[in-house]
């Protein structure tokens, strides 16, 4: 039997295997596509010669001067150098490639940065060597576009989303590949050709190299080209500041990003100078260069698996904050191997800041709004790191040396230094700005929270205080079980002599009732989403006001069948209306009141709908979509505030589910109330003639 069963499960692997090699085969990876992957290497050789070329390109800069904030102020040049052109030159760069031969304008792109990286150390001078940046990051201007517009004629519609993938995989990748050449090119160099040179020469190579492979690109689609478009930057940010900022999520994202990048900015900035100070030389600066993209690397793949059911918001703010602390220590402990691990440190902090950033946008944003929100962050970015990384090695020079000596110890204190510890300050101001706008826990202890998540023993606030009832909320979609089990919840609870108000939305108040029949009518046609929304939250306004408030504060407990969270998931996720937005209407219609219990009684809507008999209202008729959508929505509600939730599955038989609800409630359950006040104990529902 045993043996039988054994042998049933190992068929069915190997059965599950033949099918994966099946839907390989008939699906095979993006790199399968012979003209993408060799487009993909060149991809990869072009943004590793950018991150080489920028640190052979600093690191010659403070060769060609001398003393510390001349040196200084060389670096700071090359980084504005070889940003400021992306920055405003990106639209016309792109119109100009759109009338010209994609994989003509690659190639000699790279031929130009080939010759270009090649005459700056034998010209040898600073002049040149700015110059020669300015049109190295002019080059990269057309060869991006050019490229994205090759990519998608190369790959099938449906693969356009994974090869996307890869382009940021070796556009990213390549940053820390970068830093170990140029850091093993250096200690070759201190072997056959002391200074910066050889990384350039090796640099120009790998462009030469990367000419070859595009020129190697054969089957290029015939007919009409992909259009080639490049946003200006700051019309990007300007015109996503208008949007994204004027929701608390959207400020709080702004600002915790700009912080992020300011930490990791500055060490960026100031790497060459203070590694110098520390005794690294090139091969140092290379390494402290790949341990803060190596780091953030990490923390991009750590984010999304970090400490789940702790809340998002809160996490963001938080990773920003430690970048601030870990910058601190950077800025003091004056140890190459130390300034190593914690750039790396840094640059898994900014890495979990933005995959968060990036899990809060998908959640909280509107599916229509999210290619706008990613592009204002991305232009974001850009604006902010040219503007961090040319004014961070300014201020270092501006500073300049100096040292302090206590008895016979002597502490070095240079600009650098100063710069970071700047660079701290911001990340901690902006780091805890951005945790202020966006904390959803308010009435939560930070170390409560996160000792919950830690232990996987979400955090529970204690019973309400006395002088306030319970307030608890069913939720969950389309014949999930809510009046059922809000009736049995009453009933038990009452049994156990409490004072217990049993009510619903829509429809619980007279106004409420005239508004439910508006909303449920089939016959009321062509209302707009919006307005559909602002009537549920009206209905919801005028229940607070005269049902749920009042029971409250004569200490009943108030079980509500549906509540804001409907209006979450029914409007936000189901009619796709901005969440966060719809959150706010709603924390004013009710006046900031929230449950101390949601049950969220979860069903797959196919299951829900057929428990009905009656003919389906103007909601329930909406298509499967849209009931799943909702049922993601509240899921989804559910998961950023998991010590606020019961999330039960309503599959399950009536008995079972009830018998979990009276465990949840009995742990936040007051006092019962005198028995003088049962006479005023409500029966469901309660109707008001409010
Ligand atoms: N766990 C369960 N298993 C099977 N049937 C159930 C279960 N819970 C409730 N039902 C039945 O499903 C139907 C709908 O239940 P109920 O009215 O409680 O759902 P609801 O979530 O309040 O629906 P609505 O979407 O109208 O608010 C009722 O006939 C009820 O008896
Ligand atoms: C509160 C609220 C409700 N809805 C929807 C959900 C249901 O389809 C109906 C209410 O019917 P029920 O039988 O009383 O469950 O209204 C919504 O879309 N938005 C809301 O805020």
């Amino acid at each position: 039997m045993r043996l039988g069963g054994f042998l049933g499960r190992a068929e069915t692997v190997r059965a599950d295997t033949h099918a994966d090699t099946l839907t390989r085969m008939n699906n095979p990876g993006v790199l399968s596509f012979k003209s993408f992957r060799r487009l993909w290497i060149a991809l990869s050789l072009s943004s590793l010669g950018d991150w080489l070329g920028v640190l052979a390109l600093t690191a010659l800069a403070r060769e060609l001067t001398s003393g510390y904030a001349a040196q200084s102020y060389a670096i700071g040049a090359v980084l504005i150098a070889w940003l400021l052109p992306g920055l405003l030159l990106g639209p016309v760069a792109g119109a100009i490639a759109e009338r010209l031969d994609r994989r003509l304008t690659m190639a000699v792109a790279d031929l130009a940065r080939f010759g270009l990286l090649v005459s700056v150390p034998i010209v040898g001078r600073l002049g040149w060597l700015l110059a020669a940046t300015v049109l190295t990051a002019c080059c990269a201007l057309f060869w991006t576009p050019a490229q994205e517009s090759l990519r998608s004629g190369l790959v099938p519609p449906a693969r356009l989303d994974q090869a996307r993938r890869y382009t940021l995989l070796a556009a990213y990748g390549s940053a820390p590949a970068a830093a170990v050449v140029f850091a093993l090119t250096a200690l070759v160099a201190n072997m056959v050709m002391p200074g910066s040179d050889l990384a350039l020469y090796v640099t120009a190579a790998v462009f030469l190299l990367s000419a070859v492979v595009v020129l190697s690109l054969r089957d290029l689609p015939r007919g009409e080209r992909r259009r080639i478009s490049v946003p200006s930057t700051p019309g990007t940010v300007a015109d996503g500041w208008k949007f994204v900022g004027s929701a608390p999520v959207g400020r709080g994202l702004v600002v915790g990003t700009v912080g992020a990048l300011a930490a990791c900015g500055v060490v960026l900035g100031v790497a060459r100078m203070y590694v110098e100070a520390l005794g690294g030389g090139d091969a140092g600066y290379g390494t402290v260069f790949g341990a803060v993209f190596a780091g953030a690397g990490f923390g991009l793949f750590l984010g999304p698996r970090m400490l789940d059911g702790f809340s998002r918001r809160r996490l963001f703010g938080l990773a920003v904050v430690s970048a601030a602390f870990v910058l601190v220590l950077a800025a003091l402990i004056q140890n190459l191997v130390a300034v190593v691990v914690l750039a790396a440190l840094l640059g898994a902090a900014a890495g979990v800041a933005g995959a968060t950033g990036r899990e809060l946008v998908e959640r909280e944003v509107r599916e229509d709004f999210r290619p706008r929100t990613h592009a204002f962050v991305i232009a974001l970015v850009r604006v902010v790191l040219v503007l961090v990384l040319a004014v961070a090695p300014l201020a270092a020079g501006a500073l300049g040396q100096h040292e302090a000596a206590v008895g016979d110890v002597h502490y070095g204190f240079d600009g650098a230094n100063g710069v970071l510890l700047i660079g701290a300050v911001i990340a901690l101001l902006t780091g805890l700005g951005a945790y202020r706008q966006m904390d959803d826990r308010r009435a939560i202890p930070l170390s409560r929270d996160l000792y919950g998540a830690l232990t996987g023993v979400p955090y529970v606030p204690p019973a309400p205080v006395k002088d306030r009832g319970l307030f608890i909320a069913f939720e969950g979609g389309e014949g999930a079980g809510k009046t059922t089990q809000s009736r049995l919840l009453a009933i038990w609870l009452r049994d156990h002599g409490f004072d217990v108000v049993t009510t619903r939305e829509p429809g619980a108040t007279k106004v409420g009732m005239r508004l439910r029949a508006i909303l449920l009518d089939r016959e009321t046609t062509a209302l707009s989403y919006r307005a559909e929304s602002l009537l549920y939250a009206a209905d919801r306004a005028q229940h607070v006001d005269a049902v749920v408030r009042p029971a409250l504060d004569r200490g009943a407990v108030v079980i509500t069948d549906r509540y804001v969270d409907s209006n979450l998931a029914y409007q936000g996720y189901g009619r796709e209306l901005p969440v966060a937005e719809i959150d706010e209407v709603n924390m004013w219609a009710t006046a900031g009141l929230r449950p101390d219990l949601t049950v969220l009684l979860d069903v797959p809507p196919s299951l829900g709908l057929n428990r009905f008999a009656s003919p389906a209202d103007r909601i329930e008729s909406e298509p499967a979509e849209f009931h799943d959508r909702v049922r993601r929505g509240f899921r989804a509600l559910a998961e950023a505030e998991p010590h606020r939730y019961l999330v039960l599955d309503a599959s399950q038989d009536q008995a079972v589910i009830t018998r979990h609800i009276q465990d949840r409630v009995q742990r936040i359950l007051p006092d019962p109330v005198p028995a003088s006040t049962e006479d005023i104990t409500s029966t469901f529902p309660a109707i008001t003639d409010a």
